[in-house]
């Protein structure tokens, strides 16, 4: 068994094709398959360099590893081989029309209410009349036909499937300037290197009516490939996700400080009933079943992200994440502020109160009660009971309790409102520190 992932290099990738890598990966480690990563890079206008690279780094950083690789553009010579053999049979020919001409035919078809499919009258072609174009300078472009059939397939997450191919215009697959079409490639590729399921997103269900004529062209038996086409994932306002937009991009969400545990295991449980947790790939493939996965679309929710993303840290030894935290952090540090951040990057913050400076915010009339806090600090060591102590002592003379006597004293030492226990943080943030907030606050 082999799989693939097969994106094109024209932008980040986001969550959405994510979604397909994490199913085919899982899928492949499921089944002891293989999985293929291709980059689909034929388009040289907007395939770029950099989106190749960030590509593989997106993947790797997800953890999901691919047995083997490789880029459209090696394989110039076998599509052309594979188109060669379609001409030779007559299922590829030649086409000469302009963009207007195909324009004018839609729109007079639509105004006689038929559908709007090609005519195929370049079929009726004579070669004296093709002679004739090229002679004038015209270059063909090439479109395969298609037959007159119904493409059906029991798909791995759609159920039983269908493709009225005569409800489809005969697709290019070779432009006029040679461009070989992703639909073309794609199927030449999928056959020449053994991929037996294809798995992607649900905006590909016409391209596999057409991609199994194609290989049937070419030889292929009808059942050739098993297929499951994945709902799309919508962003959270149900718009669609685009890899021209990198809001939700791999590299956005990695640079935010999400974990790639975190993200895999979201989009592995999306759209299933089973409640993500934080799971390795193994756990993760285990378990793992396409037709456990809803049919209508999934929006990506960031909240849901997060509340993993939380626990998925709260789990994360010092080791795992040190590379990651601020220079200096400690091993303390970590196990104090861990279950606090939803983000690693939120460490940062409390690695400044801790171990740096911070801007508390105005604590209007709160001047007196933190000088008599001021007055009564410990002296070191300090420890665990430390803030019991203190705040205990602080009792009576303020005459405060519960809330009154806490939030001040929070938002003077830490900025904040909400964050780990202040028994934890005391120890490490140490008395000169801790003393000074509380001058600075009070002034
Ligand atoms: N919103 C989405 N949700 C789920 N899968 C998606 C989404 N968008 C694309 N995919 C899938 O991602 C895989 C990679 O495809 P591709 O690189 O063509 O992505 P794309 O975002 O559609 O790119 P482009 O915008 O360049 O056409 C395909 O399986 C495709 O079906």
């Amino acid at each position: 068994m082999k799989l693939r992932f097969a994106p094109s290099p024209t932008g980040l990738l986001h969550v959405g094709n994510a979604r397909q890598a994490v199913a085919n990966a899982l899928f492949a480690r499921r089944h002891g398959a293989t999985f293929q990563l291709r980059i689909d890079d034929t388009d040289s206008t907007r395939s770029k360099e950099e989106h190749v690279d960030a590509i593989r780094h997106d993947l790797t950083w997800l953890g999901l590893e691919w047995q083997e690789s490789f880029r459209q553009t090696e394989r110039l010579a076998s599509y052309e081989a594979a188109a060669e053999r379609l001409r030779a049979s007559g299922r590829l020919y030649p086409c000469f029309e302009s963009e207007e001409e195909l324009r004018a035919k839609r729109e007079q078809r639509i105004r006689q209410h038929r559908p709007p499919v090609y005519d195929r009258a370049m079929l009726r072609l004579t070669a004296e009349q093709r002679a004739s174009a090229e002679a004038n300078g015209k270059v063909p472009y090439w479109r395969f036909r298609l037959t007159d059939g119904t493409v059906m397939w029991d798909d791995l997450v759609l159920g039983r499937t269908q493709v009225k191919l005569p409800a489809i215009s005969d697709p290019v697959l070779i432009r006029a300037d040679g461009t070989i079409l992703y639909s073309f490639a794609s199927v030449v590729d999928d056959l020449e290197t053994g991929i037996t399921h294809i798995v992607r997103g649900e905006d590909h269900v016409t391209n596999t009516g057409v991609q199994v004529d194609i290989a049937m062209a070419l030889g292929a038996s009808p059942h050739r490939f098993s297929f499951g086409h994945l709902p799309l994932l919508l962003d959270e306002a149900g718009g669609k996700l685009s890899k021209r937009f990198d809001g939700l991009s791999l590299r956005a969400l990695r640079q935010d400080g999400i974990e790639a545990t975190a993200l895999v295991s979201y989009l592995a449980r999306l759209g299933s009933s089973e409640d993500p947790h934080p799971l390795s790939l193994d756990e993760l493939a285990a378990t793992y079943d396409l037709a456990h996965i809803s049919r209508s679309a999934a929006r990506f929710d960031t909240r849901q992200l997060l509340a993993l993303n939380r626990r998925t840290m709260h789990a994360m030894p010092f080791e795992a994440v040190s590379a990651r935290l601020p220079v200096g952090a400690t091993p303390e540090f970590w196990s104090v502020v861990r279950g606090n951040v939803d983000m690693l990057n939120e460490a940062r913050h409390w690695w400044d109160v801790v171990g740096g400076s911070i801007v508390p915010p105005p604590l209007e009339g709160e001047g007196a009660f933190l000088t008599q806090a001021l007055d009564l600090l410990p002296e070191e060591p300090w420890h665990r009971e430390t803030w019991h102590e203190w705040t205990n002592s602080l009792r009576e003379p303020s005459g405060r309790k519960g809330k009154a006597l806490f939030l001040p004293l929070r938002l003077a030492l830490t900025g904040e409102e909400k964050g780990p226990e202040l028994s934890d943080l005391l120890p490490l943030m140490g008395r000169e520190r801790v003393a000074g907030r509380l001058r600075m606050a009070a002034s």
